[in-house]
């Protein structure tokens, strides 16, 4: 259920704006994220649903409004610690163009721990743990261009798992599959963030989509709207 009580959110963001150039992108965006909660950001195209994960993740700063993260203030903090607490915190999955094509699906899914100064035995084998999880270690001696685009989708969450986030951002992690992987992606994503504890941030379109959620909500003209219960 949806909660105003941000002191207990993991993750929380208040009065969000952020402006390219006329346009609003965000306009006073509130928002609550508890540990483990797996939230569906829903919205017409342009609505601001992008933007506000990209402030939640301290990739864009909002113009005005707060971020906090554990209690945080995600401003408060160097670009370098920004940078740290992204790579050892959150996760990220997007549509597509995530895989480094000379790269094979072990290393892909390997490369944030190794970025993160892992050792390539113990980044790999944590890799291969969700590789397992997420039903594809039987291509991770595949480079991306040899694997369908559900198996490639699937390599790219196993990615943003393998270090154990607390956070994974997902925009629109489905949108360039068919129903049925989309659906399969969904399910896995889901069931390995419950396993593991992680929190997700689903920026989506698709309602079907968006029932693998805990929650939705719905950003209008860079506004919140909470959906709880009227899914
Ligand atoms: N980097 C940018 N430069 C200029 N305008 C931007 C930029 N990023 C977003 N916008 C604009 O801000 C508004 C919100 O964009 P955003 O991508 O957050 O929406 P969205 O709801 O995610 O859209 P979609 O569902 O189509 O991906 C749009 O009008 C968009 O054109």
């Amino acid at each position: 259920m949806f909660t105003s009580d941000t002191s207990r959110a993991l993750l929380s963001a208040q009065g969000l704006r952020k402006t390219y150039g006329s346009t609003d992108a965000l306009d006073g965006a509130d928002f609550a994220l508890m540990a483990g909660e797996v939230v569906a950001v829903m919205g017409p195209s342009g609505s601001g649903k992008s933007t506000l994960l990209h402030c939640l993740a301290g990739i864009v700063p909002p113009d005005a409004g707060t971020v906090l993260y554990q209690g945080k203030e995600m401003s408060s903090l160097s670009d370098a610690d920004r940078s740290a607490l992204r790579r050892a915190d959150f996760g990220f999955v997007f549509q597509f163009g995530q895989l480094v094509p000379e790269l094979t699906c072990l290393e892909n899914a390997a490369l944030p721990l190794r970025l993160a100064g892992a050792q390539r035995k113990e980044a790999e084998a944590a890799a291969r743990n969700r590789l397992q999880q997420l039903e594809v270690d039987d291509i991770r001696h595949h480079r991306p261009g040899q694997v369908s685009g559900g198996q490639g989708q699937r390599v790219a969450v196993a990615r943003a798992l393998a270090g154990d986030p607390r956070v994974v951002f997902a925009d629109e992690p489905t949108g360039a599959l068919d129903s049925v992987n989309g659906d399969r992606v969904m399910q896995l994503l889901t069931d390995a963030a419950r396993q593991t504890g992680a929190a997700v941030v689903l920026v989506t379109h698709e309602a079907r989509v968006a029932a693998f959620a805990d929650r939705e909500i719905v950003v209008r003209d860079g506004k919140v709207r909470d959906m709880a219960g009227a899914a």
